[in-house]
């Protein structure tokens, strides 16, 4: 039985256009700005030191790490000092009313009936634990902040590996049958999967994949199919 729904973000509770058209470049405008005014700042002082290790870039060399951090975007790469930069950038945003997060409507409708049904909600998503409390906290529909127990990031492990999943299990002190992780990316379920998850796959558009996997439009359908048992 289903107790637990872990739940990734891009493409499954948020539109990838929301991340790459409208956070993606809010963060590559104002993060060369911010880590110039901020760079003493202890937290960004420590992601900094962890650009140079992971780079090689001179530490020392402010525009040097800029230009690395700017690669890094661009290539969309999912490594954790980045995005624990971003989501330091974001903040300003979401707090100053530049950004509302992007939720579907029927992920908001059931994220909330799942809660209100005694299911436990956490994130994973490759976007920092911050990224992830401001996107559900300053949604265009409120704050979804309220219904989730908890939250993962890369700093767990990346999302394509197993281990990742299991480092989950031990943390939740939870059965890995109870768990639902949904995502839009197959490689990320197959991780889940190999951890013992069960999985559903959000296709939010286009064709339908011909698999043997779990595939569901939206949350209404997952919900149908896998949660009206309990
Ligand atoms: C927390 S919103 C920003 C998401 C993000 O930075 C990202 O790279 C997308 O990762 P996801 O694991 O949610 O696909
Ligand atoms: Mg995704």
């Amino acid at each position: 039985m289903i107790r637990v729904i872990l739940t990734d973000i891009e493409g499954t509770t948020s539109s990838i256009s929301f991340v790459h058209d409208v956070l993606f470049p809010y963060a590559a405008k104002h993060l060369p700005g911010f880590i110039r005014e901020h760079r003493d700042n202890p937290d960004v002082s420590e992601q900094l030191d962890r650009v140079a290790e992971e780079s090689g870039a001179d530490r020392e060399d402010a525009e040097a790490l800029i230009e690395t951090l700017q690669e890094w975007m661009r290539e969309d790469r999912k490594v954790t000092p980045l995005k624990a930069l971003q989501g330091m950038v974001w903040e300003q945003g979401y707090q100053q009313g530049e950004l509302k997060g992007h939720i579907y409507e029927d992920a908001a409708q059931y994220l909330q009936q799942w809660h209100d049904r005694g299911l436990r909600l956490y994130v994973y998503s490759s976007g920092s634990v911050k990224a992830q409390k401001l996107i559900f906290g300053f949604t265009t529909a409120g704050d979804f902040t309220p219904f989730f127990s908890g939250y993962f990031d890369t700093r767990i492990g990346g999302k394509k590996e197993p281990g990742s999943y299991r480092n989950i299990l031990d943390e939740l002190g939870v059965e890995a049958a109870t768990i639902l992780f949904l995502s839009d990316v197959e490689a990320e379920l197959e991780a889940a999967e190999a951890a013992g998850m069960q999985t559903a796959w959000l296709i939010r558009d286009g064709e339908l994949p011909e698999t043997e996997r779990f595939v569901a439009r939206n949350f209404a359908e997952v919900d149908a199919a896998l949660l009206q048992k309990r």
